[in-house]
């Protein structure tokens, strides 16, 4: 693997097998023969409808769906919070309501994946820092709200704040503005860009939206049923884009507003 490399994705596919009581439905080919590098200190944008595999996709890298074929391989990272050189890989999803006990506090929440990390409680000044950075401030304020005293935003900052005290290598984002208002999700797209500046985070941000893909990106795959159709620099996609499909996000997504320049939020 290159050194810049980060994960190498090679051949992938997942098959998910028929369900219903004779396993008799149809089988899906989710994710058809992937290949994909993700460079350290990216931020790698995958883009396509529902259904194309982005999130099959983002699975598979964490570990929660096994491939039918294909590999994925990790570069040797060797810092300290990983016993087996692996990256730590984080999520944040789409439903930030639905990814956060509602029985727990934002200060529960965020110490939460450090515990399971280490088995043991984690110095409050952790999480402060973790809160800072992601802006909720003054932090005493939020540490004993509950999720649903919370607004969307400030939801997906927690959800944020928990993926960044584990000190990960790697964040995938599964459509993580996509229940935000357009404002509030620039915001949110633009604490991503700092993170990756500040904390040299690589970031993997699955959307349907080319627009929020444009405007963060640093590279861009896009899919279409199951399948990278086309893989180019975000100046590469947005503006010298060889195929149909992806033409066609273009298109339906901003009638035609999106340029190089990172204007399509402006
Ligand atoms: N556990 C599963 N069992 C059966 N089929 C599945 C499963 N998970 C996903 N699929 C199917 O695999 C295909 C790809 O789904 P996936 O969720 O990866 O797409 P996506 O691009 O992330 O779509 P969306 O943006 O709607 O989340 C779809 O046809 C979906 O119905």
């Amino acid at each position: 693997m290159e050194d810049s490399c980060l994960i190498k994705i090679d051949n992938l596919s997942k098959v998910f097998r028929g369900k219903g009581i004779l396993r008799n439905d149809p089988e899906v080919k989710a994710l058809d023969n992937v290949s994909l590098a993700v460079k350290k200190g990216e931020v790698l944008g995958i883009i396509g409808e529902s259904g194309s595999g982005k999130t099959t996709l983002g699975k598979l890298i964490l570990g929660l769906l096994k491939p039918t074929s294909g590999n994925i391989s990790f570069a040797d990272i060797n810092n300290n919070s990983t016993e087996n050189g692996k990256p730590v890989v984080q999520v944040i999803f789409q439903d930030p309501y639905d990814s956060l006990s509602h029985m727990m506090t934002v200060e529960q929440l965020v110490a939460e994946p450090c515990i399971i990390q280490n088995g043991k409680n984690v110095d409050r000044s952790k999480i402060v820092r973790a809160l800072e950075s992601v802006g909720l401030t003054p932090v005493e304020s939020f540490l004993h709200k509950y999720p649903h005293t919370l607004s969307g935003g400030q939801r997906q900052r927690v959800a944020i704040a928990r993926a960044i005290i584990t000190e990960p290598d790697m964040i995938i984002a599964d459509e993580p503005i996509s229940m935000l208002d357009a404002s509030i999700g620039v915001d949110i797209l633009n604490l991503m860009l700092d993170m990756k500046e500040k904390m040299g985070i690589t970031f993997m941000f699955i959307t349907h939206d080319i627009a929020a893909a444009a405007y963060i990106s640093d590279n861009i795959a896009v899919m279409k049923e199951g399948k990278i159709v086309e893989y180019g620099s975000r100046k590469q996609i947005i503006s010298d884009c060889c195929h149909e499909y992806t033409r066609s996000l273009l298109l339906s997504a901003t009638s035609g507003k999106i340029t190089d320049e990172n204007s399509c939020f402006e």
